[in-house]
Parts: C-alpha cells; structure tokens; sequence
C-alpha cells in the first residue's frame, strides 16, 4: 500500500536513499554548525546568501513533492520515512533515531544536539516526548497495529544530556480492540535501566474508512 510520487524511477530505491542520506547528513552538519557557531554577524550574513542561492538551486532543479504525498523513498504505513523529524536519515531536524526490534518491543539509539535544546545542556522537554511517540508507534507496527497517538503522558525524571547517546525503548502492554497500550522509555545507553524519561500511550488503529479519507493519496494494491 504506497502511492510514491515518482520521482527518478530509473535509479535504484538503495540509490535514491543513499543520496536522501548524503544531503541529510550535510544539512544536519551545518544545523548543528550554524547554532553552535561563534562567528561574526558579516560571516553569519554572508552564509546566509549562500544558503538563499543553494535553496534557489534545488527548487529550480525539479518541483517540490506536494505536502501529503508520501515520498518515493518510504513505505507507508511502514517503518521507513526518510523525511521523519525523528528517524529520518534525510532530515535536518533528526538525530536520527536508529530503530530495531528487541527486548519485548522496539529500541532506538540516537544523540541529541544542540537543535534539540531545551534548557542549556539537555534535551527540551517536548523532543523527550516525540522520541518516545515515535518508538511507541514503532512498537505498534512491529506488533502488526500501526495506529495514531490518541493520548501520550510524559513524566520527566532526570534532565536528559545532549551529546550523549541514548537509548529508547517501547512496547505494547495490552490491546483492547482498537486501542493499543504503550509504553516507554528514554535512558542514558551506557545506564539504560535508569529511566530520564517515561511514558504511557494509547494508539488507535484506524478503521479502513477512516484511513482512506485521513490519507486519500495512499491507495491500496
Ligand atoms: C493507511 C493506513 C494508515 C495506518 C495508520 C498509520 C499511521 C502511523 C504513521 C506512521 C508511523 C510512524 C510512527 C509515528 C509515531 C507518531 C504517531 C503520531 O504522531 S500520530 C499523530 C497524532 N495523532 C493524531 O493526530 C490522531 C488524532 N485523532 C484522530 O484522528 C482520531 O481520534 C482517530 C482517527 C485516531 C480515531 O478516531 P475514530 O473515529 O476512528 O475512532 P473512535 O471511534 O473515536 O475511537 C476508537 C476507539 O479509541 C478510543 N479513543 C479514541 N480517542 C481516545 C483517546 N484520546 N484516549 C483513549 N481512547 C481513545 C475510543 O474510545 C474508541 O474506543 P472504544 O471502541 O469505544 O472502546
């Protein structure tokens, strides 16, 4: 079940996520880059038009996807979104998180930046909350019910540290027909049974109704 906008069909999907994941990690670079920079506003301005003349070159280069149209590069539903503010290998804004299948659930591995700040030194409060999100909706799909968030709590033990890898963990606790309990974790790697941050959802799979006229552009085959 996918509807990819076609783009460059002739290469290879290894090959149009590869250069997906070049320019992702470049953009990332220069994210982390340009908010930690000290430099002086004259270099700040003058980066500034560079980047206006790289934008100009990709947007006349080939049109933008249209917003809702999923990506030649994913699978939806499924596990790959190479464009996910959380694990995707193309986005400026991830860190990514590296998901894979274990200990009763889903785990992900990821270290946070400075674009992911909240107070001085640790991770805001909110991107906490997305990464467990993420990994919770990560433990429905490989429990076989992808679904939305209906509720997520969030209680916050520890600040958790920028700069350091951590490691997030999510399993299903209880189905209840189409709600799926969730719930999860975010630790320091090298400490993962310290818990800095938990969390309790609820997920709903969507009835074929409902998901037809919430994503019209993803057909079934
Ligand atoms: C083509 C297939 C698509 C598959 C879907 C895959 C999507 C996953 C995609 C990629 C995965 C990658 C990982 C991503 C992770 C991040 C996930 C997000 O960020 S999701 C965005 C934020 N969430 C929303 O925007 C939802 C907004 N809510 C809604 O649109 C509706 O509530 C919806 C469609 C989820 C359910 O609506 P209704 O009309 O189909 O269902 P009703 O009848 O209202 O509820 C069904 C059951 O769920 C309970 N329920 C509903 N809301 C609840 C709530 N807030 N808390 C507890 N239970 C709730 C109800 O009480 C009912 O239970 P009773 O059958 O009566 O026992």
């Amino acid at each position: 079940m996918n509807a990819p906008s076609s783009t460059a069909p002739e290469l290879s999907l290894a090959s149009r996520r590869a250069a997906v994941t070049a320019l992702g990690r470049e953009l990332r670079a220069l994210t982390e880059a340009a908010l930690a920079t000290t430099a002086p506003p004259e270099a700040l301005h003058d980066l500034a038009d560079t980047l206006r003349d790289l934008t100009a070159r990709l947007t006349e280069a080939a049109p933008r996807r249209p917003l809702g149209d999923v990506p030649d590069v994913d699978e939806f539903p499924g596990a790959v979104r190479m464009f996910s503010p959380v694990i995707g290998e193309g986005s400026p804004l991830a860190p990514p998180v590296r998901v894979t299948q274990g200990d009763g659930g889903v785990v992900g591995l990821c270290t946070l930046g400075v674009a992911h700040e909240g107070p001085p030194g640790y991770a805001h409060g909110g991107f906490s909350a997305m990464l467990l999100d993420e990994l919770m909706g990560h433990a429905c799909i490989a429990a076989g019910r992808p679904g939305m968030t209906t509720g997520l709590t969030t209680r916050y033990h520890r600040p958790v540290p920028l700069g350091t890898p951590l490691r997030i963990h999510a399993r299903v606790t209880d189905t209840d027909g189409r709600k799926v309990h969730v719930s999860g974790t975010v630790s320091a790697a090298h400490d993962p049974d310290t818990a800095l941050v938990s969390g309790e959802a609820v997920f709903v799979t969507l009835d074929p109704a409902r998901a037809r006229a919430l994503f019209p552009q993803v057909r079934g085959d």
